[in-house]
């Protein structure tokens, strides 16, 4: 028996395991967007007659590069530099750069195949593509980050442009890199051009992009609560991560009346049953920018408990939010959160819900957001920096507000329109299906060859 969307497989498992071996985090997110989106291929003759799910999985452009260059001994260090151009039917590439030791082909082919989806959720001319590097920041003075990134973009350079391939910032990739990136690009290439967002405003960068994805985390939670009658304003919240996404999610979650409980890193947790304040968050951010800082400094601080090598997921509140990276979240912590009365989990990292705690989620009775639609807020101003780039004409800071909130919005009533099925609404289904439709027809309109 043939699988029905490939001729030469049996199933999606054997496709997977023929066509991409040893590329986990990639066929987690393939499985899951393919489960959602089979039954439309089926039931459509031309998206099946266009060998769509094929061409869906396969990247157009898989780059990898060597990045040599010179730390504080003035030792000589080599990296792996990528690019995965994954889908450009709607749009320019478009995704961002992480710079960490787990990133590999697998986890950069995942991370641009849901932002295929997510770049067409924003309703903006994006295509879906992710970059980075297996360099680890940690413990590197600003010298050799500016080093690292100068090497870096002496290879991506060749790759990107306006209308090609925009980066931006992602894991350790923020202001400061992003920053030395574009400068190492106008001196390579005598242009200034808006080959990056998440650049500051001082250079062509747009407002409220650092605070764009965990505001809109906050944003889309809003459109969920008020769906069903509800509210942010008192409710518990906890946060994993001490990020940018999870410090602005937290930023917002307390302007609009929650509690924000919890933040984590790779080394522990941090309980504050009083609650986070602007203060604090500030002195997270302010502590986080130094190397190799861990939260645990945090408790000596403002008091509250520290866990070391612990996960937030055990605590008891309303709303969960992850925020910090992929498979942060398994199955045993998805029922903990279950048994503790959680009423919405949204997701402001890309894919932090392994597949079994996905499941777990989607069969109670709660809210619970993917990725690709909750933390999309931060692609979208970055599409807003394009245009801004493009008319070299800044937009104020309470404009971009609005219109990420618009954006969110927007996703929002998407993910009801395909997601709602008997009067319940699976928003990891609707995300699915409704970024899909988008790229597929666009693939559709434009043949093949
Ligand atoms: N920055 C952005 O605009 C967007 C980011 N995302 C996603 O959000 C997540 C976080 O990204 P950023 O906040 O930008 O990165 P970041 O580099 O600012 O922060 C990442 C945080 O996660 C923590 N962390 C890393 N590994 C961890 C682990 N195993 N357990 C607990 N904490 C861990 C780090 O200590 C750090 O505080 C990633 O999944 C990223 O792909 C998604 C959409 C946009
Ligand atoms: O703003 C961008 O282009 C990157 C955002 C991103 O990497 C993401 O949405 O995961």
């Amino acid at each position: 028996m043939t699988f029905s969307l490939s001729k030469r497989h049996s199933s999606l498992e054997e496709y997977l395991n023929a066509r991409v071996p040893n590329e986990p985090e990639f066929h987690q997110a393939v499985t899951e967007v393919i489960e959602d989106i089979k039954p439309i291929i089926d039931q459509h003759a031309d998206y099946k007659a266009a060998n769509m799910f094929e061409r869906l999985v396969e990247p157009e452009q898989v780059i990898t590069f060597r990045v040599e260059w010179q730390n504080d001994a003035n030792e000589i260090e080599v990296n792996r530099g990528y690019r995965v151009q994954f889908n450009g039917a709607i749009g320019p590439f478009k995704g961002g750069l992480r710079f960490h030791p787990t990133v590999n082909q697998s986890v950069l082919k995942f991370l641009g195949f849901e932002q295929t989806f997510k770049n067409a959720l924003t309703g903006l001319p994006m295509g879906g593509g992710k970059g980075g590097s297996d360099f680890d920041p940690s413990g590197r003075s600003d010298a050799e980050i500016m080093r690292f990134c100068n090497a870096f973009m002496q290879q991506l350079h060749r790759y990107i442009g306006p209308d090609i391939d925009i980066p931006a910032g992602d894991i350790n990739v923020g202001a400061r890199e992003i920053g030395f990136l574009f400068g190492a690009h106008r001196r390579i290439t005598n242009q200034f051009q808006g080959i990056l967002t998440g650049k500051s405003p001082s250079f062509g960068g747009s407002q409220m992009r650092t605070e764009a994805t965990g505001y809109g985390v906050m944003y889309f939670l809003q459109e969920m609560l008020r769906k069903n009658s509800a509210d942010v304003d008192g409710k518990s919240v906890i946060i994993s991560g001490a990020g940018n996404v999870a410090t602005y999610a937290a930023e917002r979650a307390i302007t609009m009346g929650g509690k924000v409980i919890s933040l984590s890193d790779s080394t522990g947790f941090i309980h504050d049953p009083d609650g986070l304040t602007q203060d604090k968050i500030d002195w997270v951010r302010d502590h986080k920018s130094k190397a190799g800082e861990s939260l645990a400094a945090y408790v000596k601080e403002f008091g509250g408990e520290w866990t070391e090598g612990g996960v937030p997921w055990g605590l008891q509140a309303d709303i969960a939010a992850p925020c910090a990276t992929q498979n942060e979240l398994d199955e045993k912590s998805a029922k903990a959160l279950i048994g503790n009365g959680v009423q919405a989990v949204i997701e402001g990292a890309n894919m932090p819900s392994t597949a079994a705690a996905k499941s777990v989620f989607r069969a109670a009775d709660i809210l619970y957001a993917p990725g690709k639609a909750a933390n999309a807020g931060g692609v979208a101003v970055s599409g807003l920096e394009i245009s801004q780039d493009r008319m070299r004409r800044p937009s104020s800071a309470e404009d971009v507000d609005k219109s990420l909130q618009n954006i969110m919005s927007d996703i929002h009533d998407a993910c009801i329109e395909d997601g709602t099925r008997a009067g319940n609404v699976d928003y990891v289904k609707g995300a699915n299906i409704a970024g899909f439709r988008k790229v597929a027809d666009a693939m559709l309109s434009q043949g093949v060859g």
